[in-house]
């Protein structure tokens, strides 16, 4: 997990996002020239999925390639919240709220340079806030079964999420809507592999 505090972005608050269109791609379609698309920017990608789904590793590698700043939302968690899931307990949707706001705080920081944001977003609605920020958000839900990932997890170490909390994670899951700009990436493969796959999709997001 990297510090998102050190990335360094220069970009202003708010920059040029109250001019865009909703753009209602739906997962897996391919966009156009959208409404309101600014020629040369770069994309405003969440990367999404449960614990354990790659969302770090991932965002991780795809925020370099695409030449942007790069924030994982793990490390905004309020202090009681890591406490929580560290002891097992999963959060609830009050738990999620000022932490969701904080990161929404961070995309609207980031609409002018394009950004990548590693954040679990499992609900619509935890969606939904995060869109506040910007209309032209682009969610890449990495996604793969329960059984791939729990064996993924039960290899990490150093990771105060325990593995035990999986279920919960997969219970909580609301899929990407078809209204919802984004795409999913099947997390089947290498690390290099699902990167590939990402970067690939995160063409099809909204400029
Ligand atoms: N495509 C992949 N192939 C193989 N291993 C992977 C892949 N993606 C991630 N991993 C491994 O799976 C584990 C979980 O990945 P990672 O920590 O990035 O997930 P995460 O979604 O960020 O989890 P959390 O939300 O709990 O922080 C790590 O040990 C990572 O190295
Ligand atoms: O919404 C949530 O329940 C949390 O964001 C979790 O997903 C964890 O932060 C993350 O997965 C831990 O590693």
């Amino acid at each position: 997990m990297r510090d998102p505090r050190a990335e360094g972005s220069g970009a202003e608050p708010g920059t040029g996002d109250q001019a865009e269109s909703g753009t209602g791609t739906g997962t897996e379609a391919a966009t156009g020239a959208e409404p309101g698309a600014v020629a040369g920017r770069k994309p405003l990608v969440v990367v999404m999925g449960v614990s354990g789904s790659g969302k770090s590793t991932v965002g991780a590698r795809l925020a370099p390639r695409l030449g942007v700043p790069f924030a994982d939302a793990d490390s905004y968690h309020p202090r009681a919240n890591i406490e929580k899931m560290s002891a097992g307990i999963p959060l609830t949707d009050e738990d999620r709220a000022p932490w969701l706001a904080s990161m929404a705080d961070w995309l609207s920081q980031h609409t002018g340079s394009g950004a990548v944001l590693v954040c679990s977003a499992l609900k619509r609605r935890y969606r939904d806030r995060l869109r506040q920020a910007s209309s032209r958000l682009f969610f890449l839900h990495l996604d793969g079964s329960y059984e791939l990932i729990a064996g993924r997890l039960a290899g990490r170490e150093g990771h105060f999420m325990p593995a035990g909390l999986l279920r919960s994670q997969f219970e909580a899951l609301e899929p990407l809507a078809a209204d919802e700009p984004g795409a999913v990436v099947p997390i089947d493969g290498t690390v290099e592999r699902t990167t590939a796959r990402a970067l690939a999709l995160t063409g099809t997001a909204p400029r």
